[in-house]
């Protein structure tokens, strides 16, 4: 695959490396994680894919082909549906939990893009959402080899599915070919958000292990 995706991917390879030190991601790897921080990853999680769904829904808005509307609605569609349904299984519903620090700002920044950012830079962020937990997924698969008995083997076989691999394959395959039709400037910013939405998936796993609360209350 093409230039932007592979020179953004190893732009972040510092960042991907301490995602894969994080004590919440090699505790859900061996299994060794406490069931409450992932309890309070998993009910932040199920408000941030409703933001971000809203951010897929308002990139396929943003898209001119009809193929690449339709692969941002169709992921949309299945954040809310897929996704949700890994999350309410293991802590049922999320109504009047509130999004933490990091949970809103990651949002917030993914709806910055949406209000006022291009189609580019609005693809270049949502990406990491799909590429960096399809490669933990799947590494963390490779790994625990059989997942019966493991806690977390829901959470480890929907990010190792192979649907959700194509899905990765295709937001990069769209944001490849929207970075060549795009000038330098526009590639530019769609490199800082890649970077940044990046560096908001390290956050949210760190945000989840220290059970991160609003100073004051929310
Ligand atoms: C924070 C976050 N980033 C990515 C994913 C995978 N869609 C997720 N569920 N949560």
């Amino acid at each position: 695959m093409g230039g932007f995706c592979n020179e953004v991917w190893d732009a972040t390879a510092e960042t991907r490396a301490a995602i894969d030190e994080l004590p919440f991601v090699k505790g859900l790897a061996d299994g060794s994680l406490e069931r409450d921080r992932f309890d309070y990853y998993m009910v932040q999680d199920a408000l941030y894919l409703h933001g971000y769904a809203r951010a897929l829904a308002t990139t396929a808005a943003r898209a001119d082909r009809s193929e690449e509307i339709a692969f941002y609605a169709k992921s949309a569609h299945e954040c809310i549906v897929v996704e949700s349904a890994l999350h309410e299984g293991n802590v049922g519903s999320v109504e009047g939990a509130k999004p933490s620090p990091t949970g809103t700002a990651y949002v917030s920044y993914l709806m910055s893009l949406a209000q006022t950012g291009g189609y580019g830079e609005l693809a270049a962020g949502v990406l990491p959402c799909f590429w960096v937990y399809m490669d933990v997924g799947s590494r963390l698969m490779e790994k625990a080899g059989d997942l019966a008995g493991h806690p977390y083997g829901d959470w480890i076989s929907t990010y190792a599915d192979e649907a959700f691999a194509e899905s990765t394959r295709k937001a990069r395959e769209i944001t490849d070919a929207i970075a060549e039709r795009s000038d330098e400037p526009t590639v530019e910013r769609m490199r800082e958000a890649f970077v940044k939405a990046t560096t908001y998936e390290w956050k949210f796993w760190d945000a989840a292990w220290k059970k991160e609360a609003w100073p004051f209350g929310d």
